[in-house]
């Protein structure tokens, strides 16, 4: 009988899949949709996915995929969403696991039961497990501002989890809510259309735009294991040089500065946007103060008119089949795990891919993995529970110190630093076997 539920099969769901079955531990993965690939799968039918039709990853090649198994050289350094997802459908086959998921089943509650877990599936079954993965994900529930901004938009409203195809946006003058990756992609490609309409961000923040290339290396190829462990004031001046050699003052293109420092925030990638917006084909409102209409009003006190709203506001992180008084983190995304995966009050109860690296989830969620299956396989242990509760607190109060206070930013880790604790944390507390 399995013992472990992994719930999802997106791309962190199939790395705990592939993880198991190497180590022999049984396993259900159910999912909802009837193919692997979560969010990188374009209109996948458990409609969970936010990808676009022209969505390339801003993470290279490299530095996303997993440890043993390398991208195509052939790939361009930034893939498109139809590389990836045949890149996640060679690994599947490749370590035997496309055939051990179960699709088209939807997890539709887990709760605490004999010692375990009892897993209700969308066919009726019941089932119980030791463990339960979670992997479902935290990018396919859409954020709206809340509270809503006052008055009521006359024109067409959509969250950029639904933006599909520029054909939806064709001819309408459009005013894209955030300037997070989901806001700047959409924005670039309505300027694209080059039909004359209006295309406006409204952002309450700012942004620093990182270009995906810098002197000529991928941008997320600058970080690493030795540069990871400067400290922070030095990062922080080395990526301001380099992005001031590169392309110069980001106000100079008229694309909104942040307060804050640079490294605060989840960086926003784009090598277009500078161009687009140095040309006025985009430009940039501050937060809205109301809606008349058609009437937009900024909160400097200016009113533009549109024909359609985008919230590019982000994403909830939801988990649809826990029940409300067990475990829902919806208002602030915060749920408070140790090392971001165990959940302290909670035994054989995991996360995987619960973060939001400066880097790719995929290689972070497959070191998760490893160490939820060593836990599993007692080939390590988890620390005593005020250890965990410690840590929990201090690693959240690292995170306020650095990143500006938003639900964006609960999730953020960085990427070397935090794959090499999960590394220690398994060496730590390994069993000597
Ligand atoms: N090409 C790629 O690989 C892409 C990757 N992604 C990834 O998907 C994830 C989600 O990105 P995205 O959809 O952009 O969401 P994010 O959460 O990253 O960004 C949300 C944006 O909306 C703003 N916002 C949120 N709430 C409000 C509010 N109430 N009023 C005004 N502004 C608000 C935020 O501003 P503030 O900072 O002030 O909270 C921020 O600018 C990220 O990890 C991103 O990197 C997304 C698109 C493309």
């Amino acid at each position: 009988m399995p013992t472990v539920c992994i719930i999802g099969a997106g791309s962190s769901g199939i790395s705990a899949a592939k993880v198991l079955n190497q180590k022999g531990i049984g396993f259900d993965c159910f999912e909802k949709g009837s193919a692997i690939g979560g969010n990188w799968r374009y209109n996948n039918d458990n409609g969970m996915s936010s990808a676009y039709r022209s969505l390339h990853i801003n993470t290279n090649r490299m530095v996303m995929a997993y440890s043993d198994f390398p991208m195509p050289t052939e790939y361009a350094m930034f893939p498109h969403h139809s590389q990836i997802i045949k890149y996640f459908e060679s690994y599947a086959q490749h370590f035997g696991i496309a055939d051990k998921i179960t699709y088209n089943t939807a997890v539709t509650s887990v709760c605490p039961a004999d010692g375990g877990y009892r897993v209700t599936t969308s066919d009726g079954q019941e089932r119980i497990y030791a463990h339960v993965v979670v992997s479902n994900g935290h990018h396919w529930n859409p954020r709206y501002p809340e509270p809503a901004f006052p008055g009521q938009f006359a024109g067409e409203v959509m969250h950029s989890h639904d933006y599909k195809v520029p054909e939806q946006i064709q001819g309408k003058d459009i005013l894209i809510v955030g300037i997070g990756n989901s806001a700047v992609d959409i924005a670039c490609e309505a300027a694209r259309q080059a039909t004359g309409n209006k295309v406006v961000i409204s952002t309450r923040s700012g942004a620093y735009v990182i270009p995906n290339w810098l002197m000529g290396m991928p941008f997320d190829s600058l970080a690493n294991p030795l540069t990871a462990k400067l400290p922070m004031s030095l990062q922080r001046l080395l990526l301001k040089a380099s992005l001031l050699l590169a392309r110069g003052r980001q106000e100079a293109y008229g694309v909104p500065v942040p307060k804050r420092p640079l490294l605060s925030e989840h960086p926003t990638i784009s090598q277009d946007l500078l161009t687009i917006a140095g040309r006025g084909l985009v430009q940039f409102k501050p937060n809205i103060a109301s809606f008349d209409g058609y009437d937009v009003l900024f909160t400097d006190g200016t009113q533009q008119r549109f024909d359609m709203l985008i919230y590019a506001t982000g994403y909830k992180v939801t988990f649809p089949f826990f029940a409300p008084d067990f475990i829902n983190v919806e208002t602030d995304n915060n749920l408070q795990l140790y090392r971001r995966v165990v959940h302290p009050n909670y035994p054989g109860l995991y996360f995987q891919g619960l973060v939001q690296p400066l880097g790719a989830i995929m290689p972070l969620a497959e070191t998760q993995a490893n160490w939820i299956a060593k836990l599993i396989a007692g080939e390590c242990r988890l620390p005593d529970r005020d250890t965990m509760m410690r840590t929990i607190k201090q690693d959240a109060e690292q995170n306020l110190r650095r990143y500006n206070q938003s639900v964006r930013h609960t999730l953020q880790v960085d990427f070397h630093p935090y794959r090499k604790t999960i590394e220690l944390e398994i060496k730590k507390y390994a069993h000597r076997l």
